[in-house]
């Protein structure tokens, strides 16, 4: 029986991730033993400085990327959110399980919602996509960048001076917390999700046929065309991680619905769009179109310059 090793972050979310698609293969009578390695990546490494310095999104998924082309794994887990918007030659998405709740939450000390909070309330976040929609609702308010897992950030709202914090619901789902944790659920008008939030991206080779068979098997179609449309947008927008930018679609009546937005991180200036059409790409690129016709590409090329690069 052919041995599939699976990359995995060594974090508890990417752990249970990677564990969850493994045993859903193995409920589907997938014919593999499976072996988990462990890869400590960039993004893991770097702790202290917010993404957006850093990089962005690729340190995640860099180094695991590597391993898979050279053939020291076969397969990994990541967060959709996680993934840069083109992969590399040599390497797709073999799977977009069914996603769980898209939602950012707001977990606060009190139990407040975001409109309860008082003046001045300190937010932890280190999302610009999530600080620029919290000032937009909530001018008053005092964001202060918060890094660590999920489990970290709760304890640091609980031992420091944060009044909240703002998280994505399925990632607190999957590490088992209950939803008593949460305050409120933010709706996607007030904080538009992230692209990707809440699915997985199940990575393989592209010349693995044996495995992306099985994998087809655990790709969820609405999911999928959801995420190709939001990934569409991201990719035109070109924003990098410097720029809020949010997308978030939904599958209704087989129509792909896509809500898009970008803003400026102080939340003041900001472009939305709803696109809905049947073809995800043609979504995404139509939604990236009428931003930057309103100004947001301009307003990318603006803070790019600001931030020297
Ligand atoms: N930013 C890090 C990250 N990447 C993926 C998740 C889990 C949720 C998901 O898959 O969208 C999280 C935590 C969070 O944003 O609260």
């Amino acid at each position: 029986m052919r041995n599939i090793v699976v990359g995995s972050r060594r974090s508890k979310l990417a752990l249970t991730q990677t564990n969850w698609v493994i045993n859903e293969l193995k409920r589907l009578g997938a014919p593999f033993t499976f072996e988990v390695k462990e890869i400590v990546t960039k993004g893991d490494r770097v702790l202290d400085v917010t993404l957006s310095k850093v990089g962005g999104k690729g340190l995640f998924v860099k180094e695991i990327e590597h391993e898979m082309l050279t053939g020291g794994i076969d397969m990994a887990v990541h967060s959709m959110k996680d993934m840069p918007a083109v992969l590399p030659s040599g390497l797709v998405i073999g799977s977009v399980p069914r996603r769980e709740d898209v939602r950012d939450v707001l977990v606060s000390k009190g139990n407040l919602s975001l409109s309860d909070l008082p003046s001045g309330a300190v937010i932890g976040t280190s999302s610009l996509r999530r600080s620029a929609q919290l000032l937009a609702y909530r001018p008053d308010v005092t964001i202060k960048w918060i890094r660590g897992n999920i489990d970290t950030r709760l304890a640091k709202l609980k031992n420091e001076d944060y009044d909240a914090i703002v998280l994505a619901a399925a990632g607190l789902a999957r590490m088992g917390w209950s939803d008593d944790v949460i305050s409120e659920y933010l709706s996607p008008d007030v904080c538009v999700p992230a692209v990707g939030q809440g699915a997985l991206a199940v990575e393989c080779r592209e010349d693995d046929v044996e495995l992306r068979e099985w994998l087809s098997r655990l790709n969820d179609e609405q999911t999928e065309r959801a995420v190709r449309a939001e990934r569409a947008f991201l990719q035109q927008m070109e924003g990098g991680c410097q720029v809020p930018i949010a997308g978030y679609a939904e599958v209704k009546e087989g129509m792909v619905h896509l809500t898009a937005l970008v803003a400026s991180p102080d939340g003041k200036e900001k472009y939305k769009e709803i696109v809905i059409g049947a073809d995800p790409e043609e979504v995404g690129r139509q939604a990236a179109a009428l931003l930057s016709e309103q100004g947001a590409k301009e307003l990318i090329e603006r803070v790019k310059k600001e931030l020297g690069n």
